[in-house]
């Protein structure tokens, strides 16, 4: 566990700049094997409370403790060797391959050159870079792929914790999701103890399993998990920065139940006009291949055997059992209105409507809502 207690950080005046507090008196716990996401708006002071947890800035007052030990009383160095560290740019050697890169670290601490370069070679496998992507240089990689990499080199040395610093901010949203997919699958794996600093509360929410939420003058709003965030923001500023449509983001943490789903008549790629005027006598009709959902068409528009490209793709598909949110949001993009219900294979099981699953919303208990059952972990506001 990591714990910050009272952490007070000002920086001295400068050139005639006052002298400023950049994090004031924080005080919060990141428990062993967990994320905790420091979130806030620019000069919150995030990224200097980060860099008190290597020594790589040293508190003004107050104490941070790993495992109980006061880091103050250990060598930065030695300190470093257990946290891996990863920082939005990356930060590779642009002239060592990707092997090398990542093996840097495990050879500073002793490890032969061999060893550390099979070891790199298994992480870099492990954040989803394969084969030859290790003898690339980091320019003859995407954005994506040097996130990667940086990722790769701070597991190397498989330390307990480690420190992201925005890590996936400088990739396009696409990319940005596939990486917090994967990171979240690693961290399922190697439940690591993580602080992750983020300015975009949907990255917080999405990866952190509490969130603690700092306003400018590095004080501490409110640290909470995130179904509790979004249901119980502490104040104006916190309600703000969660945003407005907190309500139906709730939805992502609560599961479905049991909803009410219909059969879903579908029909195979290759289906003729005629074969799928027959098969329904609704106005659309859902394709699949080997049962896993295509899209849907429409029979009476059809004038040649069914192909990918004559599909409406715009319906998104929902685990049965998955979020709410999912199963809500199935229903609306559909063109049916019919929201499809897969399988954890991605197989058809049947679709259900909006209004089933707004009722089963209004079902659902919400315990994390229920202030006399959790009381809210945050700090007095002034
Ligand atoms: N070395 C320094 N000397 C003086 N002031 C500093 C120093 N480092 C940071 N600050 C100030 O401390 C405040 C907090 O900075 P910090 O980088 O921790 O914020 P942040 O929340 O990470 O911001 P951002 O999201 O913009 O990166 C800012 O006002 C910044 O200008």
């Amino acid at each position: 566990m990591i714990r910050f207690e009272q952490v007070t950080k000002s920086f001295p005046a400068t050139g005639g700049r006052e002298s400023m507090v950049a994090v004031d008196e924080l005080s919060l716990e990141a428990p062993t094997g967990q994320i905790t996401v420091l979130v806030g708006p620019s000069g919150c002071g995030k990224t200097t409370s980060l860099r008190m947890i290597n020594r790589m800035i040293d508190p003004t007052s107050g104490r941070i403790l790993i495992d109980d030990q006061d880091i103050a009383s250990v060598n930065p160095a030695r300190l470093r060797r257990g946290i891996g560290y990863v920082i939005q740019s990356a930060g590779l050697f642009p002239h060592r391959t990707v092997v090398d890169n990542v093996a840097t670290v495990p050879m500073l601490l002793g490890t032969g050159r061999k060893k550390a370069r099979d070891r790199a070679r298994e992480v870099l496998e492990l954040v989803g870079l394969p084969g030859d992507f290790a003898e690339r240089y980091p320019s003859q990689l995407s954005g994506g792929q040097q996130q990667r990499v940086g990722v790769a080199r701070a597991l190397a040395a498989d330390p307990p914790v480690m420190l992201m610093d925005e890590p996936f901010s400088a990739v396009d949203p696409i990319v940005r999701e596939q990486l917090q997919d994967e990171f979240l699958r690693l961290q399922d794996e190697l439940g690591k103890t993580i602080v992750f600093v983020t300015h975009d509360i949907d990255e917080a929410i999405k990866l952190g399993d509490q969130v603690a939420v700092m306003r400018v003058g590095g004080r501490l709003a409110q640290l909470a998990e995130p179904a509790y965030l979004l249901a119980h923001p502490i104040d104006d500023f916190v309600a703000d920065f969660v945003g407005r449509d907190r309500g139906y983001r709730a939805l992502g943490f609560s599961e479905a139940p049991n909803l009410p789903m219909s059969n879903e008549p579908s029909v195979p790629l290759g289906t003729t006009p005629e074969e799928a005027r027959a098969a329904t006598s609704d106005r659309w009709l859902l394709v699949v291949d080997e049962e896993v959902p295509q899209g849907w068409v429409e029979p009476a528009r059809i004038e040649a055997p069914i192909e990918p490209s004559m599909l409406d793709r715009g319906g998104t598909v929902a685990r049965v059992h998955g979020p709410l949110r999912a199963s809500l949001d199935a229903a609306l993009s559909s063109p049916s209105r019919r929201g499809v219900l897969v399988d954890d294979d991605g197989r058809l099981v049947g679709t259900v409507r909006a209004a089933d699953v707004v009722q089963a919303i209004e079902r659902v208990e919400r315990p994390e809502i229920d202030p006399a059952e959790i009381a809210p972990t945050a700090a007095p506001v002034e």
